[in-house]
């Protein structure tokens, strides 16, 4: 029988479990997961004990919550335990081969006060759209690995593959200990992994599916200026005193223009050069700058020819401001001089970049600007977590399997797209393990992942259970 004859039953399965899976979905999203919150870290514990009773109940064998100790600095509680690892497997055949899914359950903050329509951490279902925190970044995608299984079960089709799931609860906040446990585990746990696929990025536009074959990395750092002991009024102390927020503001708008140019002294420099034929792979890619519009909710993007967005998106550099923790934020007109305050930014970064020159040259920036300022107040700079870039070759079994179950799904080839995000552990599985590593997203590009009202469609989620199904049951066919 052939492949797409054997997965016609399944994919009725699939149509029918609907209802179940996106109560499946609604589980997951009521546990606010957010890893970088300190006080809702035993949410992301929860989060980890719901994924195991699931994989109890769908019959996961050597199920595995793996500890991985306490949280490095900066934290508040220097007790901080990291949330598991959540390993377990589907099979041990070795007649089959061995395909390792990887994911996320952790996810990014939300509050209602940020502008949601909805409680974030309820799940809407609203004009064939699935609104809640983490639908699509990555609760939908890891649920639908499990979603795929229940199919598998329900019409007695054996998986074609032996599946070893790897699920972190620390992603949003860079994999902290995922590194080192992979190194570990390649000749144990993911012994005899043939490939892996990952799930957690979504397509360029709303049309059309891709798979991604690059992903940006990114290291996040803050800076801390400290000054008076405690918060001081403005009448009485502004006008005699160095304020940290102001040294701060300083410090931080010289680490990039207007126009997105860093400004860090030997940063752009590290950047490789594009290739004539790399230029080329821009090409064929559907792209509608119009469509990139609509996804931000306004027009104020710095370039209008697509070649010119996709590559300030992919494969240079970016440097964002994030925050300043410690400042006032809230409505009204409070009359305070902050007494300490941590200015937040990241740089993603991309081939050739090396980290650790990164680092410095960030340290020794912010270090020099600071100490033209002359001002009496303390100065910390550090980097909080990083995560590598990766960059892979897209034209093997994996990305061959992947493409057929997206043409078979949705009708059309799917486009080759890298991403401007990050997932820190892509470079390591492909290095600790030896094998390709595949993205294959199952959102589409305007659901707002990290920001207000974050959805999956309906059809994104259940036809994209089919198509990481059918992923499975091509790659196990071999490469056509
Ligand atoms: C692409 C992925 N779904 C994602 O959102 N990754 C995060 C990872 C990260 C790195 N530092 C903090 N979070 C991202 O790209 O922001
Ligand atoms: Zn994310
Ligand atoms: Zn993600």
């Amino acid at each position: 029988m052939s492949v797409e004859e054997s997965l016609k039953p399944l994919f009725s399965a699939i149509t029918e479990l609907k209802p179940s899976f996106i109560d499946r979905l609604s589980q997951a999203v009521s546990i606010p997961s957010v890893s970088s919150d300190e006080s809702l870290r035993p949410k992301v514990f929860e989060m980890a004990e719901f994924l195991k009773s699931q994989l109890i109940t769908l019959g996961a064998e050597d199920i595995q919550m793996r500890d991985l100790g306490i949280q490095p600095p900066p934290v508040v509680d220097p007790k901080l335990q990291l949330p598991p690892i959540v390993l377990a497997r589907f099979g041990q055949d070795p007649a089959k081969k061995t395909i390792l899914v990887y994911g996320h359950y952790d996810v990014q903050p939300a509050s209602i006060e940020d502008g949601w329509a909805t409680e974030p951490f309820t799940l809407v279902q609203k004009d064939d759209k699935l609104i809640g925190r983490g639908s699509t970044d990555d609760k939908g995608p890891v649920i639908g690995w499990l979603n795929s299984i229940e199919a598998h079960r329900k019409v007695g089709l054996e998986l074609p593959v032996n599946l070893v799931c790897c699920f972190e609860g620390m992603e949003e906040s860079g994999s902290l200990g995922l590194e080192e446990l992979v190194a570990q585990e390649s000749d144990k746990y993911f012994k005899g992994v043939d490939a892996v696929c990952i799930s957690d990025n979504y397509w360029l536009g709303t049309k059309k599916p891709v798979l991604t074959y690059g992903l940006r990395g990114c290291n996040y750092y803050q800076i801390t200026v400290s000054g008076a002991n405690a918060d001081l009024h403005s009448g009485v102390f502004g006008g005699i005193i160095h304020e940290p927020m102001t040294d701060l503001f300083k410090v931080m708008s010289q680490l990039v223009d207007v126009k997105g140019n860093i400004l860090i002294p030997g940063v752009n420099e590290m950047v490789a050069p594009v290739t004539a034929a790399e230029d080329k792979l821009y090409d064929p890619i559907e792209f509608s700058a119009e469509e990139l519009s609509q996804a931000a909710g306004a027009d104020t993007g710095y370039f209008d020819d697509k070649k010119d967005i996709l590559q300030h998106r992919w494969r240079f550099p970016s440097l964002s401001l994030h925050g300043i923790e410690g400042a006032f934020s809230g409505a009204g007109a409070k009359t305070v001089i902050p007494a300490k305050v941590v200015g937040k930014f990241s740089i993603r970064t991309v081939p050739d970049m090396d980290s650790d020159k990164l680092d410095q040259f960030v340290f020794d920036f912010v270090k020099a600007k600071f100490a033209e300022l002359g001002t009496k107040n303390k100065l910390n700079v550090e980097l909080i977590h990083g995560g590598a870039y990766w960059v892979s070759d897209p034209f093997n079994d994996n990305f061959t399997a992947a493409a057929n179950a997206t043409k078979l799904v949705w009708g059309v080839d799917p486009d080759l797209t890298r991403e401007g995000g990050s997932i820190p552990i892509t470079l390591t599985f492909e290095q600790e393990l030896k094998t390709g590593v595949v993205l294959l997203p199952m959102g589409r590009g305007d659901d707002g992942a990290h920001s207000i009202n974050e959805k999956l469609d309906v059809p994104n989620y259940i036809e994209g259970v089919k198509t990481l199904s059918a992923y499975l049951h091509y790659y196990a066919a071999g490469a056509k």
